[in-house]
């Protein structure tokens, strides 16, 4: 059994839609989906605003490459095309996967490029913080310590006006 923090955004067609798909597509392995944020472009900034959240997974069967694979599986399904060239460019949808724990609570930490736990770069993004902790206020992000607190660090904390709520937008009214 494991659990994961997933962090869904695009900025590319009909951002809404996207992200209701991938939860869609994550099906019954959703526990909680957060609130919708438009979020500044972090990384390359020549690209329009994105729409972002956070959604909290779990499954019995489920291994960490699980996880991943998923991922990949709601970005393909939504059309996202890669541009070597342009590592944080534009994409109709990305899905990262921030963190994992185990049944018994202990996170997976590993350096494997493939998939690195937790993510390497979610400390310094705000776009994975705000939403992360909207939906878990006890939040903690392995090695990092509480998502609260990394809200404070320069590097986040410089990014925190750019992240604007949607309330009007909701990943829940799929149902
Ligand atoms: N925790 C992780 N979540 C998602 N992908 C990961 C993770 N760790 C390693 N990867 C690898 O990163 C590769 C590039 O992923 P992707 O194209 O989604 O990057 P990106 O979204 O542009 O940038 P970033 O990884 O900084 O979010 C993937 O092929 C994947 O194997
Ligand atoms: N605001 C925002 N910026 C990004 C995002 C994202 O989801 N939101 N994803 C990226 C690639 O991981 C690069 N930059």
């Amino acid at each position: 059994m494991t659990s994961a923090v997933l962090s869904i955004g695009g900025n590319l067609g009909d951002r809404l839609t996207h992200l209701r798909a991938a939860v869609a597509l994550l099906g019954d392995s959703v526990t909680a989906v957060s609130g919708i944020y438009q979020t500044p472009p972090w990384g390359d900034s020549a690209q329009p605003p994105y729409l972002n959240a956070v959604v909290l997974v779990k499954d019995p069967g489920a291994t960490p490459r699980d996880w991943l694979d998923r991922a990949h599986a709601c970005e393909t399904a939504e059309g996202r095309v890669r541009d070597p060239g342009r590592r944080f460019g534009p994409r109709t949808l990305d899905v990262d996967v921030i963190a994992v724990r185990r049944d018994d609570g202990t996170p997976v930490v590993d350096d494997d490029p493939v998939l690195t736990l937790p993510h390497p770069r979610a400390h310094l993004r705000a776009f994975v913080l705000v939403p992360w902790l909207a939906v878990d206020p006890e939040a903690e992000l392995p090695g990092h310590g509480p998502v609260a607190a990394l809200l404070d660090t320069p590097e986040v904390a410089a990014d925190l006006a750019g992240v604007t709520a949607r309330p009007e937008l909701s990943l829940e009214s799929m149902e």
